[in-house]
């Protein structure tokens, strides 16, 4: 088989895996990678860090997705090509709701589309919603854990500054359509932002894939703007969680 375009990667080299594990990060794929057994860094291209490891002598991929929609519909669409089936974001997020603390893990049952990526896989009435088994797994794996954890919905957005409504301290400027928007989502009960979950569950369920995310919390918006925590903490927790949720779908 051909290499494919980004990833530059074929079939053969993943060894047969279907479960990825996707995090933002490629620094962060690295640090997932240390916890699989027999580690193989495949690729490091552009935004895209592909590991192979096992887990009970399971192939398990970890690839970074880079930030936002475009980057990881490229990576899902790849790696989809090479035999995965099943992806599981572990990401950062801010909160929006006054009951969740930083540290706490957040659990994505289903997004709010505010990407644009998305829509290139179905129309915007389609619902971004996750795979309901893997779901269920990765909250057993919280459980178990012993992690505080949220399940709940999740605004993606393709955005870090306006579409989170964050009005920066440069031009102050939030467009119209964002103004209001972090209180309506609040007041839906939306538990947080991030920027990746709704490209991926929507192109997910659209393409036939199972999708999960797990989010660990850096910041909670209705105190703060600025994280006042461990990052590499809070991190640890969620790569926690994600990896035992791939162990418990093997
Ligand atoms: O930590 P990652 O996985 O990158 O996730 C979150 O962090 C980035 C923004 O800082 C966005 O990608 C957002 O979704
Ligand atoms: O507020 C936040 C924190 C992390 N990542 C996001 O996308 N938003």
């Amino acid at each position: 088989m051909k290499k494919v375009f980004h990833l530059g990667l074929d079939r053969e080299q993943l060894s047969g895996a279907t479960i990825a594990i996707v995090p933002g990060d490629p620094a962060r794929a690295e640090r997932i990678a240390e916890f699989l057994e027999k580690p193989k860094a495949l690729a490091k291209t552009r935004e895209y860090h592909v590991y192979l490891g096992f887990l009970k002598n399971t192939p398990v991929v970890v690839c970074s997705t880079g930030i936002g929609g475009p980057s990881t519909s490229i990576a899902v669409e790849e790696l989809a090509q090479l035999g995965i089936q099943t992806f599981l974001r572990v990401g950062t997020t801010g909160a929006i709701q006054p009951g969740i603390n930083e540290g706490d893990l957040l659990v994505s049952h289903a997004s709010v589309r505010l990407d644009g990526a998305s829509q290139h896989f179905a129309p915007i009435q389609y619902p971004a919603v996750a795979d309901f088994f893997a779901t269920q797994a990765m909250v057993k794996a919280c459980d178990e854990l012993g992690a505080t954890y949220h399940l709940g919905i999740t605004a993606s957005s393709d955005t870090f500054y306006p579409g989170q409504e964050r009005y920066d301290t440069y031009s102050g400027y939030v467009t119209k359509a964002f103004q209001g928007s972090f209180d309506e989502w609040q007041k839906l009960g939306v538990m947080n932002y991030e920027m990746e979950s709704a490209t991926l569950f929507t192109m997910c369920s659209a393409l036939g894939l199972k999708a999960a995310c797990v989010a660990g919390v850096l910041v909670n918006r209705t105190r703060s703007e600025i994280p006042d925590i461990d990052h590499q903490k809070v991190e640890k927790i969620a790569v926690q969680a994600v990896l035992k949720t791939a162990e418990n779908l093997i």
